[in-house]
């Protein structure tokens, strides 16, 4: 497994994270457990700044909080200094009570609701993105209806495809997502925009996709993108369009084979997309934006597990279990994303086996690694599978009643709790037990 931030093996033969001794971790906090690499984020989200600074154009990285979103993460982006994105009422929430600068908030989703526009409203953000007309409609009128005018990008789907699973591939023609160009609704949106009462049309964006490994697309998109907004300044009279979003997506390495740039690389790309494009259109350069999700969260998780059983079927395959899996990470069953992994409390023995790690969830595809080569596993040792930091816990369910493991963020040899483990008790807090169906219980007790 490769090792990623401050991940160490540390005298002992354990695995190490910030400082910290993942054994130590997994008996303080039990497992599953979800570890972050606090000063691998912060350093991720400074090496995205650092690159923009050197571009010299004017612009804005705003971490997509879908990818791993609490509290005390969404004050680890206020500190860095980048902005937010959110999808729905709940990062929002979330943002808010984190007392995340409001302003720096934007709002994406192709499906807000009245009540989340209002919330958005409300809380006064900096921006919607707007994916689709019955959105400009509503927020228009919602805005008017508060004395407002809200500004707002449009989502455009610039017919770019790129080379990522399909589930995760958003920029094509055929997508759910945004205004596409073919169609003429992009062209369409744009004046209806400048139409439109309570909104104020500052930008325009795209996001072709996640997990890219290359730039052709951004640039592509950017050129395709570009060229509407100069057709809008300059014929349609958008005279407030200054930002141009490119969205994220950029790649990172969960396994060998992977192969991203580095953050550097990818920027320079955008930078210099951006530059030519507009320079050729005769416009000023936009302020761009950014939203990456993965690249900042993705290499700094680790998750632990507890080994548990094993299933031998000679000639076939070795099945090793562990405690947890499609309710901590559904990727692998999602995407068939491969992860590598190692056990932490013998990290410095040499692999001797190739087996498969289960899942303890109801259903065959809970395979969290086909084939991963490690040292004779035993039930108790702790399973480290890496780069889990980013879509693990975002998208955790309680599937089979499983409760979903606590968050820690390491650095400098302090481990703090910032998600509580899920207990019992905390599953059925919410079910309701109508009258009725107490009758027995009451009638015998
Ligand atoms: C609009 C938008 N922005 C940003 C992201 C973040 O993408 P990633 O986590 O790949 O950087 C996504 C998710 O793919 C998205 O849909
Ligand atoms: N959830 C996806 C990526 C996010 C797509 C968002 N548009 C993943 O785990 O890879």
């Amino acid at each position: 497994m490769y090792l990623h931030g401050t991940s160490r093996v540390n005298e002992h033969g354990h695995l190490e994270i910030g400082g910290v001794d993942t054994t130590e971790l997994t008996s303080k906090f039990g497992t599953p457990l979800y570890v972050f690499d606090e000063q691998l984020m912060r350093e991720t989200m400074r090496a995205y700044k650092s690159a923009w600074d050197a571009t010299g154009l004017r612009y804005e990285v705003a971490y997509a909080s879908k990818a791993f979103c609490t509290l005390a993460m969404c004050r680890i982006v206020a500190e860095e200094g980048l902005a937010l994105d959110v999808v729905s009422g709940g990062e929002l929430h979330t943002a808010l009570k984190a007392n995340f600068p409001s302003e720096r908030i934007h709002f994406h989703g192709n499906n807000k609701t009245p009540d989340e526009i209002e919330q958005a409203l409300n809380a006064g953000i900096g921006a919607f993105v707007v994916d689709n007309f019955h959105e400009l409609a509503l927020l228009g009128a919602l805005a008017v209806e508060k004395g407002v005018v809200a500004d707002i990008l449009l989502r455009l789907s610039p017919g770019v495809e790129v080379h990522t699973h399909e589930y995760i591939s958003t920029g094509q023609e055929d997508s759910k997502f945004g205004f596409d160009l073919q169609s003429g609704a992009a062209q369409q949106a744009i004046q209806l925009s400048l139409q439109t009462k309570g909104v104020r049309l500052v930008g325009l964006h795209s996001h072709i996709g996640s997990q890219i490994f290359e730039t052709e697309g951004f640039k592509h998109a950017i050129d395709i993108v570009g060229n509407l907004f100069a057709q809008a300044v300059k014929e349609w009279g958008a005279k407030d369009l200054s930002v141009l979003n490119v969205g994220g997506g950029f790649g990172i390495r969960y396994t060998e084979g992977d192969t991203p740039l580095q953050v550097q690389q990818y920027i320079e790309a955008i930078a210099e997309g951006v530059k030519a494009t507009f320079d050729s259109l005769g416009l000023a350069h936009p302020e761009v934006v950014i939203e990456p999700g993965r690249s900042i969260v993705g290499n700094a998780g680790t998750t632990l597990y507890t080994v548990g059983s094993s299933k031998n079927i000679p000639g076939v395959r070795k099945y090793v279990s562990v405690n947890g899996g499609m309710s901590d990470n559904p990727r692998p069953a999602l995407y068939q994303a491969v992860y590598e992994a190692m056990l932490a409390n013998r990290a410095t023995e040499e692999p001797t086996e190739v087996v498969s790690i289960a899942g303890k969830a109801c259903e065959s595809g809970d395979m969290l690694i086909w084939d991963a080569k490690l040292p004779e596993v035993q039930a108790g040792d702790i399973l480290a599978v890496s780069c889990t930091g980013a879509y693990n816990y975002s998208m955790a369910s309680n599937y089979n009643r499983i409760a979903r493991p606590a968050v820690v963020f390491v650095q400098n040899g302090v481990a703090d709790v910032v998600v509580k483990r899920e207990s019992f008790d905390d599953l059925v807090s919410l079910d309701v037990v109508p009258a009725r169906l107490m009758d027995g219980v009451l009638s015998q007790s």
